[in-house]
């Protein structure tokens, strides 16, 4: 379970962009995060994998306080939380095995990871995720010569192999195709029932959010506005959660405005 409390984040000391934010995310849902530009929606997915220091508040993991974690419990709590980027974030020289592997740093020896030495039950483990997303017969592969689609495959299963205990996916089908966009958010939230994974998606498609997952978090200059099924998702709450600016949002005193 991923519980947020009264989470705050202030960029040097400025306007907070994240606004006593309280969230639960229960079991294998799929839980997608919309909202304007700026909302705040990545420095969210951010702050639970710290990559972004919150300012105030708890984020708890299945029992781990996140935020105060620091040294080797943080990169032991980090390899626990599998993120996919928008821009796949592999390394383009590397063979497809190569950057799957990658998602094991941290479990294996830099010198066995340095060498390549990559334990049987890692390699097995990868093909059998590689299998599972369609991109086995790539393993020698180097990325540079995927498609879009291909390298989000690569991405999703270099994060599985981090064994997570929960998905973070930041515009994850952002740079793809209409249909490939569609398959990698089928991809996830099969995946996410398959091996009982919450699935946490920042995404400006709308239409995707409510085809492809279980739950939607409406965002609005720093607060959740809407927390609901993607049938109430009307257009009266779809006017909420993208009108107005943020200076509007600044001047009101802490209910956001309608
Ligand atoms: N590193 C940073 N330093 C200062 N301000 C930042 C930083 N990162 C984000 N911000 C600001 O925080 C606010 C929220 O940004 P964030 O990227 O989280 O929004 P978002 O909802 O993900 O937007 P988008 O959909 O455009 O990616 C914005 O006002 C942005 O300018």
């Amino acid at each position: 379970m991923l519980k947020i409390t009264d989470l705050v984040k202030r960029y040097d000391g400025g306007e907070p962009v994240l606004k006593n934010l309280d969230l639960t995310i229960e079991g294998e849902s799929v839980v997608s995060i919309i909202g304007s530009s700026g909302a705040g929606k990545s420095t969210l997915l951010r702050c639970i994998n710290r990559l972004v220091e919150p300012t105030s508040g708890s984020i708890v993991l299945n029992g781990t306080e996140l935020t105060s974690l620091r040294g080797g419990k943080l990169r032991a709590a980090r390899r626990k939380i599998g993120m996919v980027f928008q821009g796949f974030n592999l390394v383009e020289r590397l063979t497809v095995m190569e950057n799957v592997q990658s998602g094991r740093l941290g479990y294996i020896s830099s010198w066995a990871a340095i060498m390549r030495r990559y334990p049987k039950k890692d390699i097995r483990r990868a093909y059998e995720l590689m299998e599972r997303v369609g991109i086995a017969h790539y393993a020698n592969t180097r990325a540079d010569q995927l498609s879009g689609g291909e390298r989000q495959r690569v991405g999703v299963v270099r994060a599985l192999m981090q064994d997570p205990e929960i998905l973070l996916a930041d515009e994850p089908t952002a740079s793809l195709d209409p249909k490939t966009s569609e398959q990698i958010m089928g991809l996830l939230r099969d995946l996410a029932g398959e091996l009982k994974l919450p699935v946490l998606i920042n995404i400006h498609n709308v239409a995707e959010a409510k085809e492809y997952t279980d739950r939607i978090v409406g965002m609005r200059y720093g607060r959740i506005i809407f927390d609901d099924v993607p049938s109430k998702l009307d257009r009266d709450a779809m006017d909420r959660i993208y009108s107005g600016s943020p200076h509007a949002d600044r001047s009101d005193t802490g209910v956001a405005a309608q």
